[in-house]
């Protein structure tokens, strides 16, 4: 099985122009196993990111470890692909060259790199625009291509960090959709960061809350919602009820974040 496991991880910042330290994150654990999809709530400032960034192997914990597959995360890999919330295509490559980079990268042939990138174009919607540049597309659609281009390494987990953060609410919508019928037709392992708790409630079947700084995970809260899922559930007694237990743990964290100017 390729469970991804946070063993203990924290990170602390060095004090800047002669500053105290900043803890980010306490000691954390969580595992999460081949084809979950975990979302993470809390308030800003608590660490998401930095735990983000340490399972992408971008950002090295002060203690700890992240193993995937049995495998110590050392660094960036193939066997995590990663959506941020800017948008991060290279501005001077095409969406198909975009998506077809990290094959390129991996020595991988170019017939079989191009189709990859038409299958991954035509799953997002973008076929028509495989020769288009990125600053020709609007931000959905640019979020798109990062998602087609994070599948392109068929990675083990997707790492997405508020990837819809800066579209649009009916764009963001369609892009939850469009995420959650590639988790339902692929069963990736995804680690989401959101803000949106509703969307964390759509997409995930675990939704973990942290704790304001350093974070550490609050809570745990199971989605039981059978899959495929509609958008339909949205309006339902059963999500609301849980977006209101959300509502209430965040709520919590956040004043206290607030309170301590975090
Ligand atoms: N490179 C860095 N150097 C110093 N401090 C940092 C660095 N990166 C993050 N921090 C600090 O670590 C804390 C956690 O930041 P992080 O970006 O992980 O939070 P977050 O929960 O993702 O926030 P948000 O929800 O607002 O995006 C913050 O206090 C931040 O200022």
């Amino acid at each position: 099985m390729s469970d991804l496991i946070i063993k203990a991880v924290s990170r602390t910042f060095p004090g800047v122009q002669g500053g105290p330290p900043t803890q980010a994150l306490a000691p954390v654990d969580l595992t999460v196993t081949e084809g979950e999809f975990v979302a993470i709530l809390g308030p800003s400032g608590c660490g998401k990111s930095t735990l983000l960034r340490v399972v992408a192997g971008l950002d090295q914990p002060t203690s700890g470890t992240v193993t995937l597959d049995g495998a110590l995360v050392k660094e960036p890999g193939a066997d995590r692909g990663m959506v941020f919330q800017s948008y991060t295509l290279f501005p001077w490559l095409t969406v198909a060259e975009n998506i077809a980079f990290g094959p390129r990268e991996r020595g991988v042939g170019l017939a079989e790199r191009q189709a990859i990138a038409e299958k991954l174009m035509a799953q997002v919607g973008l076929t028509q625009f495989a020769n288009h540049f990125p600053k020709m597309l609007s931000g959905g659609m640019q979020q798109r291509a990062a998602l087609a281009r994070a599948l392109a390494n068929n990675p083990k987990v997707l790492i997405l960090d508020e990837p819809f953060g800066a579209l649009d609410h009916q764009t963001r919508s369609l892009m939850q959709e469009l995420l959650l019928s590639i988790w339902e037709q692929h069963h990736k392992t995804v680690l989401f960061v959101t803000h949106d708790i509703e969307e964390a409630v759509f997409m995930a079947n675990r939704v973990l809350v942290m704790s304001a700084r350093p974070g550490r995970f609050k809570c745990e809260v199971p989605v039981p919602f059978p899959h495929p899922r509609s958008y339909k559930i949205k309006t339902t007694a059963e999500f609301a009820a849980l977006e209101e237990r959300l509502t209430e743990e965040i709520r919590g964290e956040t004043m206290l974040a607030v309170s301590s100017g975090l």
